[in-house]
């Protein structure tokens, strides 16, 4: 079933399109990569599918984007609800400077929750879903930034994971960290496929091959090309996305 259905979006900054008629549905409990070349809208299309682009100035945006078949830019949607349900991991993992504990905690507490059993609970299953609790378990109340890269990625995941999220977004997340680090999130964004629907940007197209079921090619602002991964990859349908993934550009 499609989780979130992108029809016609066009995204302009100031006076340029940065994106250009955007039709892509992405399906419930799988992943989603979108590949491209430096500065063809891959970002801003991962951002504007939790209205990320509502904090910068001159943004116009025409189309619809439905999550659960309601378009997350009509008035009365609620943003500070829609970015608990759709959560975005970023290249570069940015905990708070406080403890692991208090990281993931952040979350449930701004919403509300106030019982400390609770968060207790939900701290350790956030750190259990985002593989990182066998490796913090000792120092929860450590700073967060003692953690090597590849743990703050995780404890990013585990804070959004805190909030109980239906999709995840993750722009670049292991473009920042070491092989096995990258292998460690790679692992775990299989096992979250199970549970949630993911939208990951990457410019490793092994890693897109890897971990994606589907891929999204965009170039210029246009999305060129869509497809299983492995068709994406072995049989492109499209003379630009051959010429990608041969290496030929980007
Ligand atoms: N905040 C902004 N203000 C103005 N233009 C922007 C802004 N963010 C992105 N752009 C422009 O929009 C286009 C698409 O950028 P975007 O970051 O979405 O591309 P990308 O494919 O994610 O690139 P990269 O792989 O380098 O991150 C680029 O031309 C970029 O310069």
């Amino acid at each position: 079933m499609d989780k979130i259905v992108v029809s016609n979006l066009d995204l302009f900054y100031g006076d340029q399109q940065a994106l250009k008629t955007i039709s892509l549905a992405m399906a419930e409990k799988s992943v989603t990569a979108l590949i491209g070349p430096s500065g063809c809208g891959k970002s801003t299309f991962l951002r504007s599918l939790n209205r990320m682009q509502d904090l910068i100035p001159n943004v116009k945006i025409l189309g619809q984007v439905r999550i659960d078949g309601q378009d997350i830019y009509a008035d009365d949607t609620d943003v500070v609800l829609l970015r608990k349900r759709v959560g975005m991991v970023f290249q570069n993992p940015n905990p708070f400077p406080k403890s692991v504990f208090e990281n993931v905690a952040y979350g449930p507490r701004i919403h509300g929750e106030a019982d400390k059993k609770r968060l207790n609970e939900i701290v350790e299953t956030s750190l259990h879903g985002a593989a990182l609790w066998n490796e913090v378990k000792d120092r929860l109340h450590k700073s967060a930034l003692g953690l090597s890269g590849g743990q703050q990625q995780r404890l990013c995941i585990a804070r959004l994971l805190a909030v109980e999220p239906e999709i995840l977004l993750m722009d670049e997340p292991t473009s920042a960290l070491d092989p096995i680090s990258t292998m460690k999130i790679e692992e775990l964004i299989a096992e979250l496929k199970n549970k949630y629907t993911i939208i990951i940007v990457t410019h490793n197209m092994y890693q897109a091959s890897r971990v994606s079921d589907r891929t999204a090619f965009f170039l210029n602002g246009e999305l060129i090309e869509e497809d299983v991964t492995s068709n994406l990859f072995t049989r492109p349908a499209m003379k630009k996305t051959e010429d990608y993934i041969s290496g030929r550009f980007g």
